[in-house]
């Protein structure tokens, strides 16, 4: 099995990775218009050579799709067109709705499996690839309708060589729940660090004093524009909605504090202590 990657970042090669070290592929083909992240990703053995768009996408069995969504999007239709019945596409993006709408009518929609690894951290680039990343996690297929069963079957083979679990859902419903679910948190991410780099002029001061708490909530505030904004743009209806609703949160606290209404303030803590219970079980 050869695999094309296109974009040799974190989720790109920490999935090349753990496939090459499972032998689900013995050879990766990295495609990537940053050469520099190409030159790492080959020193790391993430790839074992490095490809042109067309050559790397007609010598794979397997095309995976690694870039910010905005791209990926852009590019799908030009990569199906390029690829015959036999070979299977396959993106890992965060929204869902904007890349399938973009083939519908595609002849080769059916190669095409979207496909969202609910992974990812604050970092990016080749570097920051890990062989285990995925472990435990689920895997989102999306309008598994709209692929062909045997392009179906080969990614939850992969999936499972990652050691996750596929969830099956409608690519409206991903991108509604994604955005309560992993795009809010990173508004309020970015949103809490602005604050406090506005608030506290003293640089070394916030050095000294973060502990665990305050590195918790803005770790995600350390993500990378090129891959959140495209993110927003896509899902911006569902993540505006979601952000209305915690703006309205926002106001209940500060209206709580403000009339000195403690048992609210309380009450509102009690309710989102809630959270514990669904997550930790
Ligand atoms: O943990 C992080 O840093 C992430 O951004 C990971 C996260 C998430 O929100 O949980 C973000 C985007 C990916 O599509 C999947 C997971």
């Amino acid at each position: 099995m050869r695999i094309g990657i296109i974009g040799t970042g974190l989720i790109g090669g920490s999935i090349a990775l753990k496939l090459k070290e499972k032998n689900f592929t013995n050879f990766v083909y990295g495609i990537d218009q940053n050469e520099d992240n190409l030159n790492k990703a080959l020193e790391l053995n993430i790839i074992d050579e490095k490809a042109g768009f067309e050559t790397g996408i007609q010598n794979s069995d397997l095309i995976i799709i690694a870039i910010p969504v905005d791209s990926a999007r852009k590019i799908l239709p030009d990569v199906l067109d390029l690829i015959n019945d036999n070979q299977v596409v396959m993106d890992v993006g965060s929204t869902k709705s904007g890349i399938v709408d973009s083939i519908k009518n595609h002849p080769n929609r059916k190669r095409f499996v979207a496909f969202h690894p609910m992974w990812g951290t604050e970092n990016s680039g080749p570097n920051a690839a890990t062989k285990d990343s995925f472990t435990g996690k689920a895997a989102v297929i999306c309008n598994k309708e709209e692929s062909d069963d045997n392009a179906l079957e080969l990614v939850e083979k992969l999936i499972e060589t990652l050691e996750m679990h596929p969830i099956y859902m409608n690519a409206d419903a991903h991108d509604v729940h994604t955005a309560y679910i992993s795009h809010i948190s990173h508004i309020t991410s970015y949103a809490l660090a602005n604050t406090v780099l506005e608030k506290e002029r003293e640089e070394d001061t916030i050095f000294q004093l973060a502990s665990s708490g305050f590195s918790s909530t803005v770790r995600l505030a350390k993500s990378h524009p090129e891959m959140w904004v495209p993110i927003f743009r896509q899902n911006k209806e569902n993540v505006l909605d979601v952000l209305n609703e915690h703006i309205t949160q926002l106001r209940k606290f500060k209206s709580a504090l403000e009339k000195e209404n403690f048992d609210y303030l309380e009450e509102l803590i009690v309710n989102a202590n809630k959270i514990r219970g669904i997550l930790d079980k």
